[in-house]
């Protein structure tokens, strides 16, 4: 099978306790950021950005858990298992959308549609590099702590995604869905 869309077809995300370092340095992540930037993107508005969260970092980002989980009534124990979410991936990147929603001609829907596929090619070309990770929100999206800890004005928390090299090969699992019944041709 052509190589370019066996990766596509053995893409499958894995969570952050089967992770390991090493992680996607600089140049690994600046050609998942250039992947995320080939995705279609109507009127070029890149409606997205990534915040990399690596090295100390990564106890900032869990102590910010930690908060975000106390004031939503989590108790200790839950509130550290958040913080080990935070400090156990080898690196974490928080997406970002940034949509324009006064724009004539790009609807709110488009831009999302654009972020989304930004996400997908990141995560495509996290795996072509012999990386995996998993894309996590969660209702930590919607802590005022955490979006002003990472959001721009006018910004949303996305969520983040968690990124390392893969501790084992992805687990088999029954498909989604059979590709033949998600497409159709057009009749009367
Ligand atoms: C924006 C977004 C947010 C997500 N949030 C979560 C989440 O909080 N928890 C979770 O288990 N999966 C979440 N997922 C789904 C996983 O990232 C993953 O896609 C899913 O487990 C299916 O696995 P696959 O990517 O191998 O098909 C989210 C996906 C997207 C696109």
């Amino acid at each position: 099978m052509n190589t370019s869309l066996q990766l596509l077809l053995t893409r499958h995300s894995l969570g952050a306790k089967h992770l390991v370092d090493p992680a996607p340095d600089d140049a690994a992540l600046n050609q998942m950021a250039e992947a995320a930037l080939h995705a279609p993107d109507h009127g070029e508005l890149v409606p997205y950005r990534f915040v990399v969260v690596r090295g100390a970092a990564r106890e900032r980002l869990a102590a910010a858990f930690t908060a975000a989980a106390l004031r939503a009534g989590k108790d200790e124990a839950g509130a550290a298992l958040d913080a080990e979410r935070a400090a156990r991936p080898p690196v974490t990147v928080a997406l970002l959308a940034r949509l324009d929603l006064g724009h004539p001609q790009v609807p709110a829907h488009e831009q999302w549609i654009a972020v989304g596929a930004a996400l997908a090619n990141y995560l495509n070309a996290a795996h072509a590099l012999g990386f995996a990770g998993k894309m996590l929100s969660g209702a930590k999206v919607r802590d005022a702590g955490l979006q002003a800890a990472f959001c721009g004005p006018g910004e949303t928390l996305v969520g983040w995604v968690v990124l390392g090299t893969p501790a084992r090969p992805p687990s088999t699992r029954a498909a989604k869905a059979a590709a033949r019944d998600i497409w159709q041709d057009w009749t009367e």
